[in-house]
């Protein structure tokens, strides 16, 4: 098995894991791109045209971190390779008008995929070169550090305007990330925000003006946290987060019902079904 360390710099590293319920390695490959660097990769989401978070996208990105933590990888930029776009968020097409089968497995896969990643051993930074909305927000937030291009781009959980609501776990990744008193006001308002009022509130860590520097920032953002001694950094790390896995983790089987039966409610499907189609309307 090939390891992140032993591929050639900038290759692209295969899926190797199999596993029934994983999709082919191919169609894998295809939506997210490895690349080794010095001592870190970095992970790019490339699902044209948004990054939406499909079953297989988030399967994709689930084997991705497997393998690169199997691999010793150390740590990680997260970024995307769709111009103007870090991920729009969970694929609604997902949720609207859903099989039980695929609207389990997307939402377990969803959990599973935030376990990871918010437990992560791995140091993590998220490069947000665009547009956050929910579940991409929520995939910045698992990081320890977020790096956002400046510009027209908007991030947050804006759940509440599709007539959804944003699971307990997203709240409690939301909350330590901006506090209670933001995160109470933004979740219920369904705020999107500004690079710069995202700065404002904690949303982000620093604000960089072009990919270039962006580039260079998140590199020497990541390097910071990798010269922390690794259980140390951690530990500090698990210190703010362990009640909020710990919580998942416990009730991954209730939180699935709910979202489940949640989803497939009357108002939810109708909801989901306006927004699809205000999204189409534009084009
Ligand atoms: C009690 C509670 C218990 C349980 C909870 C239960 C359930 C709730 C939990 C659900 C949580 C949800 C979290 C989410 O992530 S929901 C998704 C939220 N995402 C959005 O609102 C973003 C929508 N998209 C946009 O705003 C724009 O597309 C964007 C700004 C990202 C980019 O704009 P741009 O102009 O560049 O592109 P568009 O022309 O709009 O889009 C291009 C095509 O992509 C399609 N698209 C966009 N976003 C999505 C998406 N999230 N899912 C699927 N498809 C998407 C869009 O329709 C266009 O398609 P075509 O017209 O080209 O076919």
């Amino acid at each position: 098995m090939m390891s992140v360390t032993s591929i050639a710099r900038n290759k692209v590293l295969p899926f190797l894991r199999k596993s029934t319920k994983m999709q082919s390695t191919a169609s894998l490959s295809s939506l997210v791109k490895l690349e080794e660097k010095q001592g870190y990769a970095v992970v790019s989401m490339q699902k044209t045209p948004v990054n939406s978070l499909s079953l297989e996208m988030i399967q994709a990105l689930s084997q991705s971190l497997i393998e690169l933590e199997k691999n010793k990888c150390k740590g990680i930029i997260l970024t995307s390779a769709c111009p103007g776009i870090f991920s729009a968020g969970l694929d609604i097409r997902e949720m609207y008008q859903p099989t039980d089968d695929r609207l389990n497995q997307f939402w377990s896969s969803l959990q599973t995929l935030w376990l990871q990643l918010y437990g992560s051993k791995m140091a993590t930074v998220a490069l947000i070169n665009g547009h956050a909305p929910a579940g991409g927000c929520l995939l910045a937030m698992c990081c320890d550090s977020r790096i956002m291009l400046n510009g027209k781009s908007k991030i947050g959980l804006n759940e509440t305007k599709l007539g959804i609501v944003a699971p307990s776990w997203f709240k409690d990744t939301f909350v330590n990330t901006i506090g209670v008193r933001q995160s109470e006001r933004a979740l219920q308002l369904g705020s999107l925000f500004s690079p710069e009022e995202a700065l404002k509130i904690g949303l982000v860590d620093k604000l960089v003006p072009d990919m270039e520097t962006a580039t260079a920032v998140a590199e020497a953002e990541l390097k910071e946290f990798l010269q922390i001694p690794g259980m140390a950094r951690y530990l500090s790390k698990m210190k703010i987060r362990e009640a909020a896995i710990k919580d998942l983790s416990e009730t991954r089987e209730a939180d699935l019902n709910q979202f489940v039966n949640f989803a497939k409610t009357d108002a939810v499907q109708k909801g989901l079904g306006l927004y699809l189609q205000s999204l189409a309307k534009k084009n």
